[in-house]
């Protein structure tokens, strides 16, 4: 599989400044949408899994965030993208309760919620997995899944864990991701890059997480290890999960997501089903250039 930058695809682009605008219908938020998967398309009316209404945040004087809306419904992978700046991180920031939104709210599963930190969505079962990943490297893959979070004996007020049970649990739970390892008790440090993501992935979804977020899974693989990662997203959707995935690749949005949301200087800019868009209007996006189909349907509902 190919992969390209946002430098390459920019460069591309400006290559097709004669570029026809397309006529494709972008959807917006609605209550009823349409979702095509692989060769079928769905008509489903159903209640977002993860929602924000209306989100801004402000640091001091910057408005990162201005009334943003998002959805993501279960089963779900969704590409999120932007040019530098455009506020992807900190809208999943506050999707993960790292940061709390200045005005807005968050819905989850129909109902209003405030995380207020990491852990009271992670109880949620939102869960992010960082670029760096967050590993311990001198620790063996099984210990990795479930650190902070071991089985166990409650005896006293200590927790004795119970390692032989934690192996056993980080077994089942890699074979139920499809992800090969040589052995459980390999220290991370000696994973390639695409293991080691393989890894945080299991971690965070080793409790029943509902929404998983992850931010440029690919961008620090190496080509070979692109696909397998790509290949996890779409088992993590198998299994009902939400995934939502900031990239600048496209070749990454276009093969595991089924919907793409662009944001621009903060606000909302496009949305739609990536059966119904294509890489050059997707880029055209992230640059803050409209196709004259998504502009009509933009001016609809705003
Ligand atoms: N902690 C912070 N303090 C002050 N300003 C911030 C902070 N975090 C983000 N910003 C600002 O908010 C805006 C949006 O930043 P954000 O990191 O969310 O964008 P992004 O789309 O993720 O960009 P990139 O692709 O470069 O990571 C930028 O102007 C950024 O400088």
């Amino acid at each position: 599989m190919s992969t390209e930058g946002l430098d390459d695809v920019k460069q591309k682009w400006n290559k097709h400044s004669n570029h026809k605008n397309n006529q494709q219908n972008i959807l917006f938020q609605t209550d009823c949408r349409i979702l095509k998967r692989e060769d079928r398309q769905v008509s489903v009316t159903q209640t977002p899994l993860l929602e924000a209404k209306g989100v801004t945040k402000y640091f001091g004087a910057i408005t990162a965030l201005r009334n943003v809306n998002f959805h993501v419904n279960a089963g779900e992978a969704l590409g999120v993208v932007g040019d530098n700046g455009a506020g992807k991180s900190t809208l999943m920031k506050i999707l993960s309760g790292l940061y709390q939104p200045s005005e807005g709210q968050l819905i989850f599963e129909g109902q209003p919620v405030h995380f207020s930190s990491p852990r009271v969505a992670r109880n949620s079962g939102i869960e992010m997995v960082y670029q760096d990943f967050a590993l311990a490297g001198n620790l063996p893959i099984y210990e990795n899944i479930y650190l902070g979070r071991e089985p166990g004996t409650k005896v006293g007020g200590l927790t004795v864990i119970d390692r032989a049970r934690e192996r056993e649990m980080a077994q089942a739970h890699l074979d139920k991701l499809k992800i090969h390892v040589k052995s459980v008790d390999q220290p991370v440090e000696e994973l390639s890059g695409g293991q080691r993501q393989a890894v945080a992935i299991a971690r965070a979804t080793a409790f029943d997480a509902k929404v998983v977020i992850m931010d440029e899974p690919t961008a620090a693989l190496a080509i070979k290890e692109v696909g397998k990662v790509l290949d996890l997203i779409k088992t993590l959707k198998e299994h009902g999960v939400a995934v939502i995935i900031i990239s600048h690749r496209m070749d990454d949005i276009f093969y595991a997501c089924d919907r793409v949301m662009a944001l621009f200087q903060g606000t909302n800019f496009a949305d739609a089903p990536l059966v119904e868009t294509n890489r050059n209007e997707v880029i055209g996006w992230i640059m803050g250039t409209k196709g004259h189909t998504a502009q009509l349907a933009h001016d609809k509902v705003h």
